[in-house]
C-alpha cells in the first residue's frame, strides 16, 4: 500500500525533532531510514504507526490521511515492531504472537481456524515453531524481538513498520530476516543501523541528518564515501559485495573521518 509522508514535522518536549521531511514508499517497495543516533528515524516511524503525533504534515496510506482511521483500521493496514521490546508481559509465546489477530477477531469471538493457521505461520517464519508455549518474559532479547516480528506479521499488514528490527540478531537470524523481508515484498518503512545491510535489502534509503532528510534514492547512489563522511563522521570505501553485487562498505575502523 502506497505510503506517502509529506511535509512531516514533530516537536517533542519544545523541541523540533523532524522537519518537514517528505519520502514516499511506493506499494510493494522496501524503504529503508538511515542516519546517525539521534536522527530522528524512530520518530517518522512512531508518526507512521500513530504512537505520535505531528506538529504539521501527514502520513498517507493509499491516499488516506492514517489520522482519520479508527484504531483497529489503522492496524489491519499498518504492523509495526516498535524498538520499546517489553520484557514484562506474562504471556506465552503463542500468545504474544496470536495478540497480532485482534484487528480481526469481533469482541469476546476468540480465534477461527484461519487465526490459528496464520499465527502458526508467523511462528514459523520467524523461526519460533515449537516455542510456542515458552514464557515471553523467560526469552533473550533477540529471541522477543523474533516473537514481537511474528506479532506483527500475524497482522497480515499492508505495511510493515520495522524500528531496527536485526539489533539483538545473530547474524544468522539477520540474514534469515532480510530474506524473508525481501520475499514478501510488501511495503515497507524499516530503520537500520547497519548500512550494509540496508544497502542489500532496500530499493531506496532515506538519509535523516538532524532531523532532517539529506538524501534519498537507490543505496548505491546514496551511500558515497562523501555522503559517509558528512552524515555519519566515518570515512568509507563503496565497493561491489563480490558474491552479490551489492554496494558493500568498507569502513575505517581506525579513526572517525
Ligand atoms: N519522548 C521524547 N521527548 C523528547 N525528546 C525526544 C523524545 N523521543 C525522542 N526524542 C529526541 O528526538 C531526537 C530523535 O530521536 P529518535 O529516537 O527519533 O532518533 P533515532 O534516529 O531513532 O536514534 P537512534 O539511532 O539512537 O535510535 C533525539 O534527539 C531524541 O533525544
Amino acid at each position: 500500500m502506497r505510503t506517502a509522508i509529506e511535509d512531516l514535522t514533530v516537536t517533542l518536549a519544545g523541541r523540533e525533532v523532524l522537519s518537514g521531511v517528505h519520502l514516499i514508499a511506493g506499494e510493494g517497495e522496501i524503504a529503508g531510514l538511515v542516519g546517525p543516533n539521534g536522527s530522528g528515524k524512530s520518530t517518522l516511524l512512531r508518526t507512521v504507526y500513530r504512537h505520535l503525533k505531528p506538529s504539521a504534515g501527514r502520513v498517507l496510506l493509499a491516499g488516506r490521511d492514517v489520522r482519520s482511521m479508527t484504531p483497529t483500521e489503522t492496524a489491519r493496514h499498518i504492523a509495526a515492531l516498535p524498538q520499546e521490546r517489553g520484557g514484562d508481559f506474562e504471556f506465552t509465546v503463542r500468545e504474544v504472537v496470536a495478540m497480532g489477530r485482534a484487528p480481526y477477531q469481533r469482541a469476546f469471538a476468540g480465534e477461527d481456524a484461519r487465526d490459528r493457521e496464520v499465527v502458526a505461520e508467523a511462528l514459523r517464519q520467524v523461526g519460533l515453531a515449537g516455542a510456542e508455549q515458552r514464557s515471553y518474559a523467560a526469552l533473550s532479547g533477540g529471541e522477543r524481538q523474533r516473537v514481537l516480528l511474528a506479532r506483527a506479521f500475524a497482522q497480515q499488514p499492508e505495511v510493515l513498520v520495522l524500528d531496527e528490527p536485526t539489533n539483538h540478531l545473530d547474524v544468522r537470524h539477520q540474514v534469515e530476516l532480510l530474506a524473508l523481508l525481501r520475499a514478501r515484498r510488501r511495503t515497507t518503512l524499516i530503520s537500520l543501523h547497519d548500512l550494509n545491510a540496508a544497502a542489500s535489502l532496500c530499493d531506496r534509503l532515506h538519509v535523516l541528518h538532524e532531523g532532517a532528510l539529506v538524501a534519498s534514492g537507490p543505496p548505491r547512489e546514496v551511500l558515497t564515501p562523501e555522503l559517509l563522511e558528512k552524515v555519519f563522521g566515518v570515512r568509507a570505501a563503496v565497493l561491489e559485495h563480490p558474491l552479490t553485487g551489492d554496494p558493500l562498505i568498507a569502513f575505517d575502523h581506525r579513526a572517525p573521518a
